[in-house]
């Protein structure tokens, strides 16, 4: 299982900072929506540039024009981009094909997709590297959190890997261990504590204990 970070609520030189306290406990980091909405893909090209070894994921949640925003990720060094499982088949081929062509890799977004068994098949087939259950900030919010939408994928995705996001902490690990996706990813849970590198950590110890 990989462990990624999640950065959305700070600028480019707060995310790099933070990156440096955590950077032997994560395999990817990601340039949040609100990120790349604020600061554009500059971000994901310094993210990329200050920490090469890491890979890096561009949350572009692509709605439309698949082909020509994962090409512009990808200039900018992006590894992995996101596009919503809620968008027409015509963009995630378009997401998929150009991806192939530029080396790098598909994550969908399940945030609000009604029937997540049905589409995750879909976009199995369709041929995504990675299909992400999700609960966004306003579920949370109001008290959701993906677990159920996990088990569901985990049976009946073939070929892609699996992802979980949405307000994991330490304390909802064992949940997502128990799972066994292929990635999981954490944002607040290790952004808002005190010592971030002890809880990244933690959350390396949990996974590897798994
Ligand atoms: O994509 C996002 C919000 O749309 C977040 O990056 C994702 O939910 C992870 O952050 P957190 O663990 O704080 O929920």
């Amino acid at each position: 299982m990989e462990l990624q970070l999640a950065l959305d609520l700070v600028n480019i030189p707060e995310g790099i900072a933070l990156v440096k306290e955590v950077e032997p406990f994560i395999d990817i980091v990601e340039i949040g929506t609100p990120i790349v909405i604020n600061e554009g893909l500059h971000a994901v090209k310094a993210m990329k540039e200050a920490f090469p070894n890491l890979k890096v994921l561009a949350d572009l949640k692509i709605m439309d024009a698949g082909g020509y925003e994962i090409m512009k990720a990808s200039e900018a060094g992006a590894d992995i981009i996101t596009v919503l499982g809620a968008s027409n088949d015509l963009t995630i081929k378009g997401c998929v094909d150009e991806a192939k062509k530029q080396g790098r890799k598909v994550l969908v977004d399940m945030i609000n997709v009604q029937d997540i068994a049905t589409r995750a098949k879909e976009l199995d087939e369709l041929g995504v590297d990675y299909i992400c259950v999700h609960t966004g900030y306003d579920g949370q919010a109001a008290g959701q959190s993906p677990f159920t939408d996990l088990a569901t994928i985990k049976s009946v995705v073939k070929n892609a890997k699996t992802a979980v996001a949405g307000g994991i902490k330490l304390a909802t690990m064992p949940e997502v261990i128990q799972a066994n996706p292929d990635l999981v990813i954490v944002g607040g849970g290790i952004t808002s504590q005190d010592d971030k590198a002890a809880t990244a950590s933690q959350f390396r110890e949990l996974i590897a204990q798994a």
